[in-house]
């Protein structure tokens, strides 16, 4: 289970009298959840706290029982497919999902084909050997998603991972979320969009945040 426990956060330099955050929810280990509420209130704040690029005043986050606290944001169970996707422009579409993998690019052979049957797997076979720096918005976002999915962290954080997709590639992608669902990963979802929602979550949570 994944256990967001009255975890506190307030941005640095938000005044003390302002309202911070208490987030409070519990997911289960193979479960995909939707996280929803109005503009602002807090969701990209939670999965940054969660993949550990945010540190909380207070509270834990545990996952099957450990804290992730103490742990730095690569040491995380965790991988995320965020709205701005830092993809390095000046690398392959392969080295990029690549690095996923491992930081010096030192792969097996089997894990290259892993990537360039992935890439077919997304509508981007033959983009292996292209500088990410030409691919558009909705290719880059399918880069990003595939990095994510090869990787081995049991839990995907998810803030809006179809941004910028036509229909059809929006199906392959939820199609390809969903069977890493049903491969036990935990997906968390944050989507404006309900059709991504009502394809992949099994609950919408709702009273996630509380004023702190
Ligand atoms: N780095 C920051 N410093 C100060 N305030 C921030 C920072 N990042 C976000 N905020 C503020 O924190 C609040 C919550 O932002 P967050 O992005 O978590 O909301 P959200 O629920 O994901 O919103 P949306 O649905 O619009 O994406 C917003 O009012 C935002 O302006």
């Amino acid at each position: 289970m994944l256990e967001i426990d009255d975890l506190l956060f307030r941005y640095p330099g938000q005044p003390a009298e302002t309202t911070g955050w208490r987030f409070k929810v519990s997911i289960q280990e193979g479960e995909c959840v939707a996280l929803t509420g109005p503009s602002g209130c807090g969701k990209s704040t939670l999965l940054n706290l969660v993949a550990g690029f945010l540190t909380p005043a207070g509270g834990d986050i545990r996952w099957q029982g450990q804290s992730l606290g103490p742990l730095p944001p690569w040491e995380r169970p965790v991988t995320t497919v965020f709205q701005e996707q830092n993809l390095f422009d000046h690398l392959t579409v392969a080295e990029n999902i690549g690095l996923g993998l491992h930081p010096g690019l030192g792969l097996s052979k089997t894990q290259w084909s892993q990537i360039k049957a992935a890439l077919e797997g997304v509508n981007l076979g033959g983009f292996g050997n292209r500088k990410a720096e030409n691919l558009s918005g909705g290719q880059r976002q399918r880069v990003a998603v595939v990095r994510a999915l090869l990787r081995p962290q049991p839990i995907l954080l998810l803030d809006e991972p179809m941004t910028g997709l036509d229909d059809e590639n929006r199906a392959i992608l939820q199609g390809q979320l969903q069977q890493a669902r049903h491969q036990g990963k935990t997906l968390v979802l944050v989507s404006h969009d309900s059709r991504d929602r009502q394809a992949l979550a099994d609950r919408e949570v709702t009273d996630f945040y509380h004023a702190w």
